[in-house]
């Protein structure tokens, strides 16, 4: 046989298809309200009185209710290098991170697997995706043995991509499901926020927005082409997947791995960076689709921040509810990293069946996933939604 005969052969014949969503994070639940006389009593920084009201004023605006965190007074307590601002601390956070991370992980991927329906051992790839902690063989591994998935699964392991990581696996997933007759993909996305914690500081303001907004959470979803009839539901089709980087953006958001933990660096103008460059992005991903009116589209952002959300909302004149969902996972989770767009796919399909849609996008047929992260890059991804019963 010629190769490009086995090719074809091996290529699946429909688009990705995302026929399970799982979700979990920690039990460990803060109020947003509660939490700038929490954070600055257990850091032991109630001295600085006039950065805790500056915090405050920050959680405040953040539209955030309540977030998860895996790290709790009581595992402050014991790993007291987490509390200062500059201590080295990589150790200890990565012996928190290296197990915590996959753990998280697995409660997702179980729950993803049960709705899919069809045994474990039909899981064919693994794309992985964190940004809390490196090891090797890396958390994928843990994973696989954790789940007690079989061993000739292969696996992808995304490190450190960022917050966009998200849009990153789906387009990963798309393409293994796309070309490889009959995959099943695993897809997970795990962020545990150990690495970045730490006491406040008044030379570091921007560490202040990672401790009043990030939270911690992980999503899986299983993708595949050509679904089984009467055993796989489809939830969203992927029509396309795409990466941008803005130029000259690199200094408007990173983070940076060192003895004292990883490092964000966010500037001001981050939001209006995104909203002045988001068009661009969506009409190329959008126009060979014929899709041009955002209001038609079902929308999953990224909210890296609220201003983030306001200001693409305002720049694209979408109406308020297009980003409820959004809003939702913000509100709810607060900045879950690269598993926070995955969690906008699961109360976008459930918000829909609650609220009666004739689809898992609001009763509409076509959307996008945004994701941001540093580069600054945006992963754009067009999905299609299926019907619900
Ligand atoms: C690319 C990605 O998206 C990837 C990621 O997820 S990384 C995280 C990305 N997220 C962000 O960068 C946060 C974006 N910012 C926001 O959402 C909003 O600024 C916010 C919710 C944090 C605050 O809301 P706001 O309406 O801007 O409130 P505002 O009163 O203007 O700002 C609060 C304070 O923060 C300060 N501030 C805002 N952004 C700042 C920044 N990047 N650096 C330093 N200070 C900042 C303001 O000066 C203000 O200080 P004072 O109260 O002392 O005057």
């Amino acid at each position: 046989m010629e190769v490009n005969g086995y090719r074809i052969i091996h290529s699946a014949d429909g688009p990705a298809t995302i026929l399970a969503i799982g979700t979990a994070n920690p039990t460990n639940v803060v109020d947003q309200n509660a939490y700038p006389d929490f954070y600055f009593r257990v850091t032991n920084s109630e001295h600085l009185q006039e950065l805790k009201a500056k915090f405050r004023r920050i959680c405040e605006k953040a539209a955030i209710r309540k977030r998860h965190l895996y790290l709790t007074e009581e595992i402050l307590r014991e790993n007291p290098s987490l509390l200062a601002p500059m201590a080295p601390s990589f150790d200890a956070r990565q012996q928190i991170v290296v197990e915590a991370v996959p753990k998280l992980a697995k409660e997702a991927a179980e729950k993803a697997i049960k709705e899919w329906g069809r045994p474990k051992s039909d899981i064919t790839h693994l794309v992985f995706c964190s940004a809390s902690g490196i090891d090797m063989p890396g958390s994928d591994l843990q994973l696989l043995k954790l789940l007690g998935l079989p061993l000739c699964v292969n696996r992808v392991m995304l490190y450190n991509v960022g917050c966009h990581a998200g849009g990153t696996a789906l387009r990963v997933a798309k393409d293994l499901a796309e070309n490889n007759r009959g995959a099943r993909v695993l897809a997970v996305c795990s962020e545990v926020t150990v690495l970045s914690y730490r006491g406040p500081h008044p030379a570091h303001i921007e560490s202040l927005f990672v401790q009043a907004l990030f939270g911690d959470g992980a999503a899986a979803l299983v993708v595949g082409s050509d679904p089984v009839d009467g055993v796989e539901r489809p939830i969203f089709e992927i029509a396309s997947a795409s990466q941008v980087m803005l130029p000259e953006s690199e200094e408007a958001v990173g983070g940076h791995l060192r003895e004292i933990g990883l490092t964000f660096h966010l500037k001001s103008q981050l939001p209006s960076i995104i909203a002045s460059n988001i068009e661009q992005s969506l009409t190329t991903a959008c126009s060979p689709l014929g899709l041009s009116d955002w209001n038609q589209l079902f929308w999953t952002v990224h909210p890296g921040g609220r201003a983030i959300l306001d200001q693409v909302e305002a720049r694209l004149g979408l109406e308020k509810d297009r980003l409820a969902a959004t809003r939702h996972v913000l509100s709810e989770y607060g900045n879950m990293q690269s598993a926070t767009v995955l969690f906008i796919l699961d109360e976008m399909r459930k918000r829909s069946a609650a609220d009666g849609h004739a689809t898992t996008g609001e009763g509409l047929d076509w959307g996008v996933l945004l994701a941001f992260g540093p580069g600054l890059s945006i992963e754009t991804v067009v999905l299609h939604s299926c019907k619900l019963n």
